[in-house]
């Protein structure tokens, strides 16, 4: 019989309350230190170390004549998987697909900043990216879909996807039938600290990347972490986790029914509900039992562990202000708004990387098929960052454009300025210097 952690919030001391904020990931130094000799050997050794990682890491078949992913492995893995599941994927895709191509920018905009004096944005897409899709914990042809449609969305001519084998020397059938189904053709096996460390070096057989994106567990967070001055690693995407913050309009029930989906990622995963309703707390600590008859041995196990430890369990607090205090102060990467009225709630969160209305959309939908991209920050990183988007896989150029008409206007001001930096180069560039060089007017 689990026991679930239950807070009484407004009962809670400073750094009780504090506490409630952690994650595991809030200190990984230990897994920092673990993965230091990983990622050296990657550099040093290249194809060799990877492969020798995949075997003693992932027990996997893996040798260095085999960490890419044929066009054999990709047409076997179409008749591996049902047909129903490749309609959920195609499903899946359509949906991600239309989302994120209203998120492109445009090419390039210009505006008249005075007049003659032009400037704007261009948007142009990263050369190369990796797309870390996990698997360990489960297997994520989500993932794959998330990663890959916007990449493909922005233009990335250069896309490979890293991802752990299977004891088979495999990568998982779905993800690859996702990864063919988004437009992604390069797939390697190669996960963990290992895999990021290939993309930032490169390998014989791996290119380098100048980007990586994709969440993974906290040796992936690590090696991400200790080579962000190597390669670009994107939003901070660790463990899953989620509130579900409900009022006091619908039951209980549903409530620890959808608590139970980040929960059930693994251990190392949070997840709470926050209400200010008795009533729903008590229900939803009465519906778990029956909730977790439904469900198999090891999800079970992972969100036992999830909801009578540190990281998670049910927060009663005194108000709904007092809700909304604590789901900002936490900022979630997924919440539950769980009430018949959920836009009357939305205006008081400002804090969260995916905010899901009502008791029709669970976390589930959205981290498959609504649209919206389900790779998030974790960690209180919703405080900054967003959710993965377009926007990550293409990098921003201001341009400007002085006509000679607008020019005499601009360099006096830019000479006063320059002359008081003290930078007498910019001075004279914009002086009666440059003047004697310009094509004359007229
Ligand atoms: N934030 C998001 O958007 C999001 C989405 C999906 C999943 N997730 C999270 O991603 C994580 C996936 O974790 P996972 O474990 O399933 O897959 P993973 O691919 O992230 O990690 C597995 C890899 O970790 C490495 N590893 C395992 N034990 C190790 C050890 N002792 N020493 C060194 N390396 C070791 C291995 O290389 C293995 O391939 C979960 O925490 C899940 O909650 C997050
Ligand atoms: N919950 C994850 C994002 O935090 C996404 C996911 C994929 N599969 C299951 N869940
Ligand atoms: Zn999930």
């Amino acid at each position: 019989m689990t026991e679930v952690t239950f807070h009484d919030y407004s009962k809670l001391g400073g750094d009780e309350k504090a506490a409630l904020l952690r994650r595991s990931e809030t200190d990984i130094s230990t897994f920092i230190e673990k993965v230091a000799p990983i990622l050296e050997a990657v550099r040093t050794e290249g194809d060799r170390a990877v492969a020798r990682f995949g075997r003693d890491l992932d027990k996997a078949d893996v040798s260095e004549d085999k960490i890419k992913v044929t066009e054999a492995e990709f047409d076997a893995a179409f008749k591996a998987v049902s047909e129903d599941v490749i309609e959920a994927i195609t499903f899946g895709i359509e949906n991600i697909r239309h989302f994120h191509e209203e998120q492109k920018p445009e090419a390039m905009w210009l505006k008249e900043i005075k007049p003659g004096a032009f400037a704007g944005d261009r948007f142009t897409p990263i050369k190369s990216v990796a797309l870390y899709v996990p698997r360990g914990k489960g297997s994520f042809p989500s993932v794959t879909m998330m990663t890959s449609v916007p990449a493909v969305v922005a233009g990335v001519p250069d896309l490979a996807i890293v991802t752990p084998p299977a004891p088979d020397g495999g990568v998982d059938a779905a993800t690859l039938v996702a990864a063919r189904l988004a437009g992604v053709k390069t797939v390697y096996k190669v996960g963990g600290a290992q895999a990021v460390a290939a993309v930032a070096y490169g390998t014989e057989t791996i290119k380098p990347a100048l980007k990586i994106v994709g969440p993974g567990s906290p040796w992936v967070v690590a090696a991400k972490r200790s080579l962000a001055g190597i390669i670009d690693t994107g939003l901070p995407a660790g463990p899953s986790e989620a509130i579900i913050f409900a009022d006091d309009t619908l039951h209980g029930g549903l409530a620890a029914l959808d608590l139970l989906i980040e929960a059930e990622h693994g251990p190392d995963s949070s997840a709470y509900l926050v209400t200010h309703s008795r009533r729903v707390a008590d229900e939803a600590l009465a519906a778990l039992p029956d909730h977790w008859a439904r469900m198999t041995e090891q999800r079970v196990q992972f969100s036992s562990m999830v909801l009578s430890g540190k990281c998670g369990g049910i927060i009663l607090t005194s108000s709904v202000e007092e809700s909304y205090d604590f789901i900002n102060a936490y900022a979630p990467e997924h919440l539950e708004i769980l009430s018949t009225d959920p836009f009357a709630h939305l205006g008081h969160i400002t804090e969260a990387a995916e905010i899901l209305l009502g008791p029709h959309t669970p976390v589930s939908i959205a981290n498959f098929c609504l649209g919206p991209n389900a790779v998030l920050p974790t960690s209180r990183w919703a405080r900054t960052f967003g959710p993965l988007s377009v926007t990550d896989f293409v990098k921003r150029s201001s341009i400007g454009y002085v006509t000679a008409p607008a020019y005499p206007e601009f360099a006096k001001r830019a000479h006063k300025l320059a002359e008081y930096e003290g930078f007498s180069s910019h001075a004279h560039a914009v002086s009666a210097v440059r003047d004697t060089y310009l094509p004359k007017r007229g």
